[in-house]
């Protein structure tokens, strides 16, 4: 069995967080292990609260994890403070793992889940070491400190991002207007491809990031490659969002069964 490990928070309200890439896990048969991060008081609606772990405690939940599991890929998710990032990069360096970074900064209800003073150590130290990071349009502009629109500044920024170290970046379209869902990805050897499908016009997109970041991870676990698992992970969300479940009265989760339900989304790929 393939061992993927999420380092993110916990999201009480079950849609994103640890929840969402442990259903994310189980839907792409791999074996999932977590180390929480943050729990929050959290639904539809908002996050109510927050209540971190300490480094320490994360510390200790990452040796427990390396030392009994022979752990393939992982992602991290919510981070919450320097701190815990420091820790967090710290266990993971020179261990021969797939690291996918989702640089989760803010909820969808405009709640913080990453400090601002964050923002550099997740530069410094978390960047360097990631294989694939998974930055929205928002959060790839406070990564950069760049104000991104069009096509060519995706890419400038694209530039920048992978000097801090990345092997691949996938900048996410979703927040920006267009009829279509357009991620496009950008590798160290200057190759790039774009992923297109139709944008769903629904307010259940609760998790959206976490469960493709989740998805990528558990390909990689199971030995795809970068790119396949890039393609694989934007088929698995887009049929989790083409096929909502109408839960909660706010942003509602996206449906991680669709998958096994034999949902299938067509994503065009243009090389
Ligand atoms: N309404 C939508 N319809 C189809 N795909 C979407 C929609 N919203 C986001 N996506 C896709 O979901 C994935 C996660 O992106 P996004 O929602 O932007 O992440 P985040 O949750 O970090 O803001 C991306 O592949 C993006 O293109
Ligand atoms: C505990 C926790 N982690 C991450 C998020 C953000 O998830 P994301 O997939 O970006 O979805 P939205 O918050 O944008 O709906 C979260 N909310 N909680």
């Amino acid at each position: 069995m393939n061992i993927v490990l999420t380092i993110a928070g916990s999201d009480s309200g079950g849609g994103a967080g640890i929840q969402a890439d442990l259903k994310t896990f189980q839907e792409l048969n791999v074996f999932g292990t977590t180390v929480i991060t943050a729990l929050t008081a959290q639904n539809t609606l908002g996050v109510n609260g927050i209540y971190p772990a300490t480094p320490e405690f994360v510390e200790l939940q990452l040796n427990a994890i390396f030392d009994d599991f022979d752990v393939r890929a992982l992602k991290t998710g919510m981070l919450f403070s320097a701190e815990i990032i420091q820790t967090v990069a710290r266990n993971l360096k020179d261990r021969n793992l797939r690291i996918v970074v989702d640089p989760v900064m803010i909820a969808k209800g405009g709640q913080a889940l990453l400090k601002d003073d964050a923002v550099q150590a997740l530069i410094r130290v978390l960047l360097p070491i990631a294989t694939v990071l998974t930055p929205n349009i928002p959060e790839a502009e406070t990564i950069t400190g760049m104000k991104i629109q069009t096509g060519e500044e995706i890419r400038k920024a694209a530039q920048k991002i992978l000097e801090f170290g990345v092997e691949c970046v996938v900048m996410k379209g979703g927040h920006l207007e267009d009829p279509m869902a357009v991620d496009t990805v950008f590798f160290q050897d200057g190759s790039s491809f774009q992923m297109k499908s139709p944008k769903i016009d629904t307010r259940h997109t609760h998790g959206t990031g976490c469960t493709f970041s989740a998805a990528i991870t558990a390909y990689l676990g199971r030995g795809l490659s970068i790119k396949e698992s890039i393609i694989e992970a934007k088929k698995f969300v887009q049929a989790a969002i083409e096929n909502p479940l109408n839960i909660g009265h706010g942003h509602g989760p996206t449906n991680h069964f669709a998958h096994r339900l034999g949902a299938k989304a067509e994503v065009e790929i243009i090389e």
